[in-house]
């Protein structure tokens, strides 16, 4: 649905230039919804503009449902992007028109016809929960009511594919779960194909079939949600997944147990989340077990569970546990402190 193929951007100011991206590729499929995270300059935004042409890339191809957006003519590129819609981080909505004008007027500005536009209001307004704000002016409504507007008026022009830009960033956690609740039901009853950045774990977490990860300008690491947390491979994506599993104990006490056996994660994927092995381990073999911290969260298909434990025992011993851990399906990574 949406392919970037080898995407650079780079913005001259004044004596300096910056690369926000660096040879970026990657492919959203019809119906899925594609998360990119990474951390502040990253390169985030100047992606997700680029799908739309609100940013043109310095060189490499756009294709959003089959046509490359970067060699339209103007009034082809204009139809095109009805059908992408996008939401942002400050809602972007006139403070001065109703809940109804605002989705009414851009809707009247592309041509469509009073009646239809009272319907398409009615009809998105619905689908948001809102239907009793049409009324309202932005500043009588909360934060998350506000990101509702915006995404009925995206849902107003009927796109195919819906950009979210950070859309949950300025919302308390509360909220932004109701917002990602949102975003599942539109992608699975209207079929939408949504890209989203964020820098936040937990919404690639909840709502993404597939993620990458951006440094610098770059796609350091893609995949399957599932692939990136149950083995992240490179430095930031790690320090990622570990946002999601906070641990307080001193460095000082992990140093002593160290030397008395190694400090394990054990990552549970789907069925293995379920059985007892960990506690297994100390009647089968001469070791002690000690969890030091542990989660299981459910991702958006299944079950992912992981535990940082302490092995204390001789090596000889501690390794065949580690290999009976393995054999049970349980992913074992020995880590070092500064992992953590
Ligand atoms: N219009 C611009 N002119 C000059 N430099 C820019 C412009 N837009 C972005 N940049 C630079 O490009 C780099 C990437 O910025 P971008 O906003 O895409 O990152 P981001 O990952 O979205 O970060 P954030 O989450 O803070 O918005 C940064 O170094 C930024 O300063």
């Amino acid at each position: 649905m949406i392919q970037l193929k080898n995407i650079s951007k780079t913005f001259y100011s004044k004596n300096k230039e910056v690369e926000a991206l660096k040879d970026v590729s990657l492919e959203v499929k019809k119906g899925e919804i594609y998360g990119v995270i990474g951390y502040s300059g990253a390169g985030k935004s100047t992606l997700i503009r680029c799908v739309n042409l609100l940013e043109k890339p310095s060189s490499g191809d756009v294709y959003v449902n089959g046509q490359k957006m970067n060699s339209l003519s103007p009034a082809k590129l204009r139809e095109a992007r009805k059908k992408i819609g996008m939401i942002f981080q400050g809602f972007n909505l006139l403070q001065t028109a109703t809940v109804y004008e605002n989705i009414a007027i851009p809707l009247k500005l592309t041509g469509v016809s009073k009646d239809e536009i009272a319907k398409r209001v009615d009809k998105y307004l619905e689908v948001v929960g809102l239907q009793d704000k049409k009324e309202s002016y932005p500043s009588q409504l909360s934060g998350g009511q506000k990101q509702r507007v915006a995404i009925a008026r995206a849902l107003s022009h009927e796109p195919e594919v819906l950009l979210s830009d950070e859309a949950t960033s300025a919302l308390d956690p509360e909220t932004t779960e109701s917002i990602l609740a949102l975003l599942l039901k539109i992608n699975k009853e209207f079929g939408i194909t949504i890209l989203l950045i964020t820098h936040e774990m937990h919404v690639i977490q909840k709502v993404c079939d597939h993620v990458a990860v951006m440094e610098n300008g770059e796609i350091i690491e893609q995949g399957t949600v599932m692939e990136l947390y149950s083995d992240p491979k490179k430095e930031t994506t790690k320090k990622f997944v570990n946002s999601l599993f906070p641990h307080d104990i001193p460095e000082a006490g992990l140093n002593v147990m160290k030397q008395q056996g190694p400090i394990v994660t054990l990552t549970f994927v789907g069925e293995s989340a379920g059985r007892p092995s960990l506690s297994m381990v100390s009647k089968k073999f001469d070791v002690h077990t000690n969890i030091l911290s542990g989660n299981i969260i459910q991702l958006k298909t299944q079950p992912y569970g992981r535990l940082v434990a302490h092995i204390q025992g001789e090596k000889a011993e501690t390794d065949k546990v580690m290999e009976y851990l393995r054999e049970e399906g349980v992913r074992v990574d020995e880590v070092n402190i500064d992992e953590l």
